[in-house]
């Protein structure tokens, strides 16, 4: 077991490829093990593919996890399982396309259920990358407190919470996950939200997004979404 830092969102990458632990241990094998990290991802096989299975620390399954696929790539290219500069894996949220260039782009699943909501007087956008997200545009998303209103919300909606601010040239995004139950360092699918909404109102192709843990790059080509960020081991074997 390895810890992986995608832009800080942090994970323990399983080796289950062996299918040692089975479905129904996944939950308590995810709590008693995750410490403080984000989520736990169970590296599989089904036939010849790789499988991502993400679950969050609270032991709860989730269909998809954007920083999740970038670390789980990174992980297969470091274990030498993978050599092509493009390759693909299977999650939850379907098949996954992955191209190396100036680092590791992922495809994201494709944005769905698009509608504007409006929760205890709080106006947003619904959007589902996989996985449902409650985005808000606020103006200053440094003086969010993204604990209290984020869980707020999270509970009313049943989805990660995303506050996010349009800067000059850039988005900055802090994110309110559900399953881990606090805020996260960065949230892959959370600024896919954000960057959809945006780039449907001002038609731009690319974005810098800032996230606690960094920046996140994401760009728009032929109505599909790529994520590009920092990703790293965070532990030794
Ligand atoms: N951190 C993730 C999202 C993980 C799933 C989420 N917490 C949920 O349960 O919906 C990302 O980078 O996309």
């Amino acid at each position: 077991m390895v810890c992986y830092s995608a832009n800080g969102n942090t994970f323990l990458m399983v080796d289950n490829t062996e299918k040692k632990i089975s479905e129904n241990e996944k939950p308590d094998f995810v709590r008693n093990h995750v410490g403080d990290l984000d989520g736990v991802i169970f590296v599989e096989k089904v036939g010849e593919k790789f499988f991502m299975d993400y679950y969050n620390r609270d032991g709860s399954m989730a269909t998809f996890c954007g920083n999740g696929a970038r670390a789980f790539s990174q992980y297969l290219i470091d274990r030498g399982w993978v050599k092509q500069r493009k390759f693909t894996f299977l999650s939850r949220a379907g098949e996954i396309k992955v191209f190396l260039d100036d680092g590791i782009w992922v495809r994201m699943p494709a944005v769905s259920e698009v509608k504007e909501l409006e929760v205890d007087g709080y106006r947003g956008h619904f959007v589902v990358v996989g996985v449902p997200h409650f985005i808000l545009e606020v103006k200053n998303v440094d003086e969010v407190d993204v604990e209290k209103l984020g869980r707020l919300l999270r509970h009313k909606t049943n989805a990660n919470v995303d506050f996010y601010e349009v800067a000059q040239g850039f988005l900055k995004v802090r994110t309110y996950e559900r399953g881990v139950e606090r805020e996260t360092k960065a949230c892959g699918t959370g600024v896919t939200a954000v960057f959809f909404v945006h780039h449907s109102r001002t038609g731009s192709k690319e974005m810098k997004v800032l996230v606690p843990g960094g920046t996140l790059f994401l760009r728009e080509e032929n109505g599909e979404i790529y994520l590009k960020g920092d990703v790293r081991r965070c532990s030794e074997e």
